[in-house]
């Protein structure tokens, strides 16, 4: 039988593949500070590497359904964001039933899904047309009383939504740009992902690490990344040692910065976009 080329798969196949590989080199990346990685579960009880593999798996298919219903509806509007809510709750019950309820990439279904869509309607600008669709309310969504709602009410935190809706600042203005600065410093991939992570801990309202551990945690989160990066990054022993503390810092605090890590595939899947459609 012939072989399926890579360019023979549709653009929405090859959207698919592309954010299921970022969440899976998200997942693999170690040592991320208090997250699942391949040491371990981090502030997790629930969560471990296989459970993150197998969830990026299912939600393949909804990736895919959301690069096709960009493509059919051909325009942002309400009718494309209303489709996208639907295929996302959609996706977020096939990654409940593959992980038994637990929830492991909601965030990034969120984050992902709206820029699957939005390299498949404009692939020239990609982060501006998510936040166009994110600004557009799905009448049919939800409204559940989520960690985001419960911390945004507390603390007036801007959570995953306005993120979005900005156009991803935290992967634009401080992930994507450290992820490249350090591959210059011939750091390895690894370390330079790892800086790219750091780097959106600096400034990132993450609401779970908010809902679990208050300002406190982010505080923590926010000031140990900033110390990293400052050191040296995590290449250098200085920059490891500093990691390593703030990975004990967030444990004890039981802070983890699962929306960060979210933007961080989010950030893989942009950096990967150039050139491969
Ligand atoms: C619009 C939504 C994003 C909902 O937003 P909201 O803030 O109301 O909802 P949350 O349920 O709190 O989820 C937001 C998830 O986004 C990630 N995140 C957190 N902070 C940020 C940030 N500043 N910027 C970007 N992203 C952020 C984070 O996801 C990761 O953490 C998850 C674990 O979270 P947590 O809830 O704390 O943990 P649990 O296991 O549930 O509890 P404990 O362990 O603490 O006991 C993990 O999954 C990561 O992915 C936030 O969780 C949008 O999601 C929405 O509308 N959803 C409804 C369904 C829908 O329509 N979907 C389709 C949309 S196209
Ligand atoms: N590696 C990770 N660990 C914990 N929560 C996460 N949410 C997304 N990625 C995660």
């Amino acid at each position: 039988m012939r072989a399926l080329k890579l360019h023979e798969l549709s653009l929405a196949d090859r959207l698919a593949d592309l954010a299921v590989d970022a969440l899976i080199d998200e997942a693999d990346l170690s040592p991320k500070p208090a997250l699942v990685d391949r040491r371990g579960n981090g502030a997790h009880s629930d969560l471990h590497l296989g459970l993150m593999h197998a969830s990026a798996l299912s939600l393949w298919p909804m990736f895919k359904a959301m690069a096709e219903a960009a493509i059919e509806f051909d325009e942002i509007g309400l009718p494309l964001r209303e489709a996208l809510g639907q295929i996302g709750r959609e996706g977020e019950q096939a990654m409940l039933i593959t992980t038994q309820g637990v929830n492991t990439h909601r965030g990034a279904i969120w984050a992902l899904g709206l820029l699957t869509a939005a390299a498949a309607l404009q692939p020239r600008a990609v982060t501006l047309t998510a936040a166009r669709l994110a600004l557009l309310n799905d009448r049919y969504a939800p409204q559940p009383l989520s960690h985001g709602v419960q911390v945004a009410q507390r603390y007036g935190a801007r959570g995953a939504r306005e993120e979005a809706q900005l156009g991803f600042p935290s992967v634009m203005q401080r992930g994507l740009p450290q992820l490249r600065t350090s591959r210059l410093q011939n750091v390895g991939e690894q370390n330079a992902r790892l800086d790219a992570l750091l780097a959106i801990m600096t400034e990132l309202a993450d609401t779970c690490v908010l809902y679990r551990a208050g300002p406190e945690g982010i505080s923590a989160m926010q000031q140990g990344a900033q110390a990293v990066l400052e050191a040296g990054g995590s290449a250098t022993l200085a920059g490891r040692r500093r990691l390593h503390e703030l990975d004990l810092q967030l444990l004890a605090l039981n802070a983890s910065p699962g929306g960060a890590a979210d933007l961080l595939a989010a950030c893989l899947f942009i950096d990967r976009l150039d050139g491969a459609l």
